[in-house]
């Protein structure tokens, strides 16, 4: 048997290209053996292009881990949807129904172990109007119940709303509301509510007076320019008080009327007290603060040891503004302390967005609670499409800085601490003049933020002077250089850093050594989409000798609430970022100083999502 002819054939096939001749196998084996070879080539090849591509990601992964412990930001890959970012504006753990319009916080209190809040609440469009009561309860001012709408406009007095007003709780137990009616001719009259049944924890049903409006516009004050009447309250002498906001041409003050029976009042012939040019004062709050401990007292407290506040929104300017001083019941008029603090013209509440503010005496905790409401600045189409607008602050209490003596300290309620967690610590953490660190900490677009600064003393001390005209609201923000400042917190920043709300201190100093701390919020940059409000928010804020530079931040998605040196200046602000949100939101810290290096101290927690939802009867 001729074992060749195979060969001879097989070189004789078209397409047959030998391999080794002299080791050429059998024509089957032959073909069998050259798929393998093909086969292996293949998958070696494959398996070197897998090796490859892997060795390609790993660096990229190792090239991120490096980027993002360094100073560089992480680049920002995830793109939104108009409606993923409407989604994200709704907070987490701030006070918002479910839908619709909320406005000013009305007549709160305390009954049998429940907080309410009531609030102006448009129950059918996300916009100002039909202006009713909202109302929801709390056990803990966190979590909220929502119960249905106590009162709507039904009254030809009260027929174009159901406006502001305050709820007293008399000691006998029984309750009454007074509020503002907007008539059919829209002139303002005051009216009086009381609940069905006293003994329902959930007050839910409310009836109006049979003789309402039982006030009607004086003589000589606006027909639209009175309104907002306030907790009655039992003065030293026994007799019963309620006040109100009006105007008399520019000058804005605050009317007083005695009562014997909660339903007749008598107006006194000279107000509390009036600033001239200070125009409308709506929402006038008043109350007292102690002079030598934390403790809140109720309206009737009075004597030494106590100041009175007196608190009133600017009508149409968003800014609630306060001022500590004397009030003299025998004569019924309010001094204030420092003539240049006076109402109107010196101190606010807050100086971002927070309006309309209304303080509840809590009996439960011997503490004063305020909220306010906290509007929105981004476009009326878009609160349309939300489907919802307007948020409050987290409840804050009030008392005297007895440090300063000048100022109040708000501050959020204790209860909120219970949604932290995920807790993390950054000790002195070195700044250099020009720095930015970015904070690994995850999600951020739910956070509480206590941050510590320490500015370096030699060059606070070397420094001859610095920009002592400096103030946050004129600056260029978070971008404008001095020697001691800005430095401090970036919030929902995105990686290439193109969204961002700086809060931060910065620090002037004048030729004759005199220093002032200035604590500002930049929204020039926070959002790329439209903003009614690209400003710089902010004032000063005493920084006593022994004190370190302190700030608290609330991030709650589109609300950021800043409270610097424990309270003293406040700034709260709405923000609308179109890439910094979800997983793409990040935090950081800055110091664009010139010429300071500053060492920062963190704890930074996660924030839980507070429940709110309707109560489950
Ligand atoms: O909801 C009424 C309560 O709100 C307060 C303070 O926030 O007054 C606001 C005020 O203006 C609203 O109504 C205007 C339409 O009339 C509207 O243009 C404006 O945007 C709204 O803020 O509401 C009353 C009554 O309309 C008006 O005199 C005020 O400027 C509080 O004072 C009211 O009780």
């Amino acid at each position: 048997m001729k074992t060749t002819e195979p060969f001879t054939d097989l070189e004789n096939e078209p397409n047959y290209t030998p391999l080794l001749n002299h080791l050429a196998p059998p024509p089957t084996a032959a073909r069998k053996r050259l798929v393998i070879r093909v086969l292996s080539c293949i998958t070696l090849v494959s398996l070197f292009f897998v090796l490859a591509f892997a060795l390609i990601i790993l660096n990229q992964k190792n090239y991120t881990r490096n980027t993002t412990d360094s100073a560089l930001p992480e680049k920002s890959f995830r793109q939104f949807s108009q409606s993923d970012r409407l989604t994200w504006e709704r907070t987490a753990f701030h006070f918002q129904p479910a839908k619709n319009f909320i406005y000013d916080p009305n007549g709160q209190l305390f009954h049998m172990g429940w907080y309410h809040l009531f609030y102006q609440y448009n129950p059918y469009a996300p916009v100002w109007g039909n202006m009713s009561w909202g109302h929801a309860v709390s056990k803990d001012l966190v979590n909220w119940f929502e119960l249905p709408v106590a009162m709507v406009p039904t009254e030809w007095y009260d027929i174009e709303g159901v406006l502001s007003g305050s709820i007293t709780v008399l000691p006998n137990g029984q309750i009454f509301a007074l509020y503002t009616g907007n008539a059919n001719d829209f002139s303002q009259l005051q009216c009086k509510a009381v609940p069905v049944n006293f003994s329902d924890p959930l007050l839910v049903k409310w009836v109006k007076y049979d003789s309402n409006p039982i006030l009607y516009t004086p003589l000589g004050i606006g027909l639209k320019d009175y309104r907002d009447p306030s907790t009655v309250w039992t003065g030293p002498d026994g007799k019963h008080r309620m006040i109100m906001g009006t105007k008399r041409g520019n000058t804005g003050l605050v009317l007083v009327y005695h009562t014997t029976d909660y339903t007749n009042y008598v107006m006194l012939d000279e107000p509390l007290h009036s600033v001239p040019n200070t125009d409308m004062w709506e929402c006038v709050d008043f109350y007292p603060v102690s002079l030598t401990n934390d403790s809140a007292l109720d309206m009737a407290a009075y004597g030494s040891g106590i100041k009175h506040v007196i608190k009133e929104s600017w009508e149409g300017h968003g800014m609630d503004w306060y001022s500590i001083g004397t009030y003299d019941a025998n004569t019924d008029k309010w001094t204030p302390d420092n003539p240049d603090l006076d109402v109107g013209i010196g101190l606010r509440c807050d100086y971002g967005r927070f309006f309309a503010s209304k303080s509840l005496y809590d009996p439960l905790k011997k503490r004063r609670i305020t909220w306010g409401y906290v509007g929105e600045s981004d476009s009326a189409d878009q609160d349309l499409s939300r489907g919802w607008a307007t948020v409050y602050n987290v409840g804050r209490t009030i008392v005297l800085d007895r440090k300063t003596g000048t100022h109040l300290l708000h501050w959020p309620v204790e209860e909120i601490d219970s949604l932290r967690h995920n807790g993390r610590e950054f000790k002195e953490l070195e700044l250099e003049p020009g720095s930015i660190v970015p904070l690994d900490i995850g999600t951020a677009t739910q956070l509480d933020i206590v941050a510590t600064f320490k500015v370096d003393q030699d060059a606070l001390k070397a420094t001859s002077g610095s920009n002592d005209k400096y103030g946050c609201t004129t600056s260029s923000g978070a971008a404008e250089r001095g020697s001691l400042g800005p430095f401090g917190v970036v919030v929902l920043a995105d990686g290439a850093l193109t969204e961002l709300t700086p809060v931060y201190f910065y620090i002037s100093k004048n030729k004759d050594g005199g220093v002032a701390t200035h604590f500002c919020t930049d929204k020039l940059r926070s959002s790329l989409d439209y903003d009614g409000e690209k400003v710089v928010y902010g004032s000063t804020v005493p920084v006593l000798d022994d004190e370190e530079l302190t700030m608290r931040l609330l991030v709650d998605h589109s609300i950021i609430e800043g409270f610097a040196q424990g309270g003293r200046t406040v700034i709260t602000s709405r923000v609308y970022p179109t890439k910094a949100i979800y997983e793409e939101a990040k935090l950081l810290l800055f110091n664009n100083a010139t010429d300071t290096s500053v060492k920062a101290s963190l704890k930074i927690w996660q924030m839980a999502p507070a429940q709110i939802r309707p109560y489950p009867f």
